[in-house]
């Protein structure tokens, strides 16, 4: 296998506000041009204007990214780390003129996103794209590393996650009990056309279910559902959504759930909100025992995962992976089309 020479490494990641200005700004950058109504911004607004207009995801990025410094540097990979987002500051064409300034030639990437599918992958690379298009002459090259759904340092934290969770139920009612897991919803035409066969949004996160479920606690049923649903109400999304679902649960005599939010790679505000906040309420008015697994963030297998996947492009070495889907370094061309917009009402 060749091994590439690269200088430098990136932290690639969504970006949220960090003060109450910044969040109609930023909430802007997300939507541009997608279709997403003003009645929904507003009441998302809401949710962030909830936490003082911060969101924790560019704190989770910083903890991150210190931590992975900390691990190249005990292990003597030597790549300086730069950080940079697609919708909010740090954003991503201010480090790659850093790293051009400071004479990088040719980074990787590391996106805060384990699947495939136009959000979670390919619009990184669209984002690099457009970076480097605006930084022009010098801008470094950037290559991604792979998707990792179903690395043991993705797959471990979930894990232990849920056996942590399920700590704090009854287990007197374990018979009873469900595990749920749940990714951010896509429009059901992103999911269809996800990686170059369509549909591996979804195939990645049921490997990753299956995964963590064997792992963690394989005598419970379990479901994949989905959560934090945006776009215009005509435009169907992926279902069934997580409140719906466990009305469904309730109804079929389930009494307590594990929520695990395989979907993500930290606790930012669609987790904090839409389950911690929406889900628990919609679960507590059902009389349902619910406990959140938490994501892996800064937990050390998720940090060693970021260098070992670093050392397969820079020392090729092998996957160190636990599914069967086919995974690739370069994704073939052509996958993940950017969503349609809905066209103009009365168009
Ligand atoms: C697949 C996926 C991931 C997981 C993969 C990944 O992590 O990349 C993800 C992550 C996130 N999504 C986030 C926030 C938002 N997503 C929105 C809107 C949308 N998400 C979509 C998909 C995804 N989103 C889509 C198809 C839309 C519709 C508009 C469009 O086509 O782009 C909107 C607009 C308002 C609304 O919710 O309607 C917001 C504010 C935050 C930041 C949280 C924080 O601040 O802590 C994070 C990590
Ligand atoms: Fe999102």
């Amino acid at each position: 296998m060749d091994s590439v020479a690269y200088d430098a490494f990136v932290l690639l990641s969504f970006g949220g506000p960090e003060k109450p200005d910044d969040v109609m700004p930023f909430l802007r950058n997300v939507v541009r041009g997608r279709g997403v109504p003003e009645e929904r911004l507003a009441e998302v607004a809401e949710h962030y204007l909830h936490f003082g207009g911060v969101s924790p995801i560019n704190q989770q990025c910083r903890e991150l990214l210190a931590a992975v410094r900390a691990e190249f540097a005990a292990h003597g990979v030597t790549l300086p780390a730069y950080w940079g987002n697609r919708n909010w500051h740090p954003m991503l064409e201010d480090a790659v003129a850093q790293m051009r300034d400071d004479g990088v030639t040719h980074a990787l990437g590391f996106a805060t996103s384990a699947y495939g599918g136009y959000s979670s992958c390919k619009q990184y690379w669209e984002d690099i794209a457009r970076a480097r298009a605006k930084v022009g002459p010098g801008a470094p090259r950037i290559d991604k590393l792979r998707q990792f759904h179903d690395h043991p340092g993705f797959v471990e934290p979930h894990a232990d996650a849920v056996r942590q969770a399920l700590t704090t139920l009854d287990p007197a009612r374990r018979g009873t009990t469900r595990l749920v897991f749940t990714a951010h919803s896509i429009p059901a035409s992103m999911a269809a056309t996800a990686g170059p066969d369509g549909g591996r949004y979804e195939a990645q996160l049921t490997e990753t279910a299956t995964l963590v479920h064997a792992a963690a606690a394989a005598d419970l049923p379990w479901d994949l559902v989905w959560q934090s649903r945006s776009g215009p109400p005509q435009v169907p999304w992926l279902e069934p959504d997580i409140n719906d679902h466990l009305t469904a649960l309730a109804d079929k005599g389930v009494t307590d759930v594990v929520v695990s939010p395989i979907g993500f790679v930290s606790d930012h505000l669609e987790v904090i909100w839409d389950l911690d906040n929406e889900a628990a309420d919609t679960a507590a008015g059902l009389g349902l025992g619910y406990a959140r697994a938490v994501t892996p963030g800064t937990d050390p297998r998720f940090v060693t995962m970021v260098r070992e996947l670093v050392e397969e492009r820079t020392a090729a070495w092998s996957r160190d992976r636990l599914g069967t889907l086919p995974v690739w370094d370069e994704c073939p061309s052509p996958c993940c089309p950017p969503p349609q917009r809905p066209a103009p009402r009365g168009a």
